[in-house]
């Protein structure tokens, strides 16, 4: 499938009129899961906007999986609200079931079953039957590239499993797929048929997926939110992500002397953090960009160096995490 291409997902519920501005799918606020002193979400607020494919982005450990298993109802918070579709999870938990798709992390099959067999048992465990329940399996199976597969699923490989799971969870025509880590158990190529699979469901049915690879949301997400140790520390369009985070940063190459001229940087009162980039330059992230493109001429002749390059950083999605959780892409 070209990357572009729009996946026509089967039978799925008539689009609701679009509103001026995207209604929020999940509305957490201040959502607080502790096991015992351990806190695992620590007063989460998240806005994830209908239509949107959002990455819940996070190290191991941050909470992902703890907030996925609240949003299904599988888990309890320990305090704060939460509402998908505008329903409250705790009070309307079969409502929300019926409107929700979830892919558990490691999601688990009868081996001995095919494919077709599983989406019907699923199916009818959704109340579907019938005429309806054959087509959709039908439907499902070909949009998940599984149609005329008669293997028993304990055959199947770590992708083909991926991509089942994923039918299983849109067998209910779901206003809202919940995936957890979908991708790492996949290689390169599983990876990238099941992100495009993802990317085709843009504007037919939300999609809010957990991962730790930064790739995997700049390649499919417009919005994320960064988790860390429970909290969320950022969250927003990836577009005004990178524009606020790039806004800041400027990049500077100079002839020699780069290290001395990073530690010179470092001094200066606007400066936040600087590093080196990927080619070499320093890559300072600033409070006051006037200031610095001011002062950083000034610096390099200081130096005896000469000034080959100062310009606004192009910012990636792995920069911002660092500079956001401190430490590299796990
Ligand atoms: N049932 C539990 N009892 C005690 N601690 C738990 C329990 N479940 C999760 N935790 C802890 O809560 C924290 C968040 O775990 P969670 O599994 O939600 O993280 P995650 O972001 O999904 O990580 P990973 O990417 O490794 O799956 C971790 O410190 C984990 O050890």
């Amino acid at each position: 499938m070209e990357p572009d291409q729009k996946t026509r997902l089967p039978a799925q519920r008539p689009a609701a009129p679009e509103p001026a501005s995207p209604r929020a799918v999940i509305e957490c606020s201040g959502l607080t899961k502790a096991f015992g002193r351990k806190i695992a979400l620590d007063a989460v607020n998240l806005s994830v906007p209908e239509g949107s494919i959002f990455g819940f982005l996070g190290p191991n450990g941050a909470g992902k999986t703890t907030l996925l298993r609240i949003m299904t109802g599988l888990s309890r918070a320990t305090s704060g609200g939460l509402r998908i579709l505008g329903m409250d999870v705790g009070a309307e938990a079969p409502q929300v079931r019926r409107e929700v798709g979830y892919l558990p992390d490691v999601p688990a099959f009868y081996d001995w079953m095919t494919a077709s067999q599983t989406l019907e048992l699923a199916g009818r465990l959704c109340g579907l039957k019938g005429k309806l329940l054959a087509d959709r399996v039908q439907e499902l199976l070909g949009f998940m590239r599984l149609k005329g597969n008669n293997q028993a699923i304990g055959k199947y490989s770590r992708g083909m499993r991926q991509r089942l799971g994923v039918a299983q969870a849109l067998i209910n025509a779901p206003r809202l797929l919940l995936l957890d880590e979908p991708t790492s158990a996949l290689d390169p190529g599983g990876r990238r048929e099941l992100l495009e699979f993802i990317g085709g469901l843009r504007g037919q049915t939300t999609v809010f997926f957990s991962t730790h690879i930064l790739s995997d949301v700049e390649r499919v997400c417009d919005s994320v939110a960064i988790l860390d140790k429970g909290k969320v520390l950022s969250q927003s369009s990836m577009d005004e992500l990178r524009s606020r985070h790039g806004q800041q940063t400027i990049a500077v190459e100079v002839s020699t002397g780069a290290e001395r001229l990073a530690q010179a940087i470092a001094g200066r009162k606007w400066t936040i953090s600087v590093r080196p980039g990927p080619r070499g330059e320093i890559l300072a992230r600033v409070s006051d960009v006037a200031a610095a493109q001011h002062e950083i001429p000034a610096l390099v002749s200081e130096q005896g160096t000469g000034l080959v390059r100062l310009e606004s950083a192009e910012i990636s999605l792995e920069d911002i995490f660092l500079e956001l959780v401190g430490e590299p892409v796990p």
